[in-house]
């Protein structure tokens, strides 16, 4: 079954699973009204698991969806107008969609920035990008580092 809103059966699942990854970030919804997805009847107040990752790496959508290609979003496109509807739903979409998408986009970037400029950082081994299955996107193997504090933050930490 082509999948639209991510919903698989164990065939889609495995060949999924093959491709190194899960079925990860799931949004549940359910229902209000009786309608119709594909051709199939989804009767009211059926729970409905939108299965992001499979949108998110869906090939037919995005040009190799599994590398890590930060410039997809360049020139300004955050991934978030429609240019990008149903393609890209990291907070979910339409009326229940993440109110704190907003903050959250702007705490990744501060938080991050935070961390590179108060610490020197040293991998602990190679890094495996395998992921994990989950609710959320988890890595199978945790990612190992070690920080220093550069010289500026040792002084206040001491
Ligand atoms: C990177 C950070 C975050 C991610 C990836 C994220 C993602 C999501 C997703 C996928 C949903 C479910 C949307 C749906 O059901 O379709 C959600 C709901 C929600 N999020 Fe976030 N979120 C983030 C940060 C935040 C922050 C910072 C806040 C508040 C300050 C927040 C508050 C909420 C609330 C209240 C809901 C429930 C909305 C509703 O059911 O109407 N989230 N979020």
């Amino acid at each position: 079954m082509k999948s639209v809103w991510g919903c698989g059966g164990e065939d889609e699942i495995g060949a999924r699973e093959e491709r190194g990854g899960g079925v990860s970030l799931l949004t549940p919804h359910i229902s209000s009204n009786e309608c119709r997805v594909e051709g199939f009847r989804v009767p009211r107040g059926t729970m409905l698991l939108v299965n992001a990752w499979e949108i998110h790496n869906n090939p037919e959508t995005w040009k190799d969806p599994e590398r890590f290609l930060p410039k997809r979003f360049e020139g300004g496109k955050t991934g978030f107008g429609f240019e990008f509807e149903f393609k890209f739903l990291p907070f979910g979409w339409g009326r229940r969609a993440c109110p704190g998408q907003r903050l959250a986009m702007e705490m990744v970037g501060v938080a991050l920035g935070c961390l590179i400029q108060c610490f020197e950082w040293e991998k602990i081994g190679e890094i495996d990008m395998k992921e994990g299955k989950g609710v959320v996107t988890s890595r199978v193997q945790p990612l190992r580092a070690k920080l220093v504090p550069r010289p500026f933050l040792a002084n206040l930490l001491y």
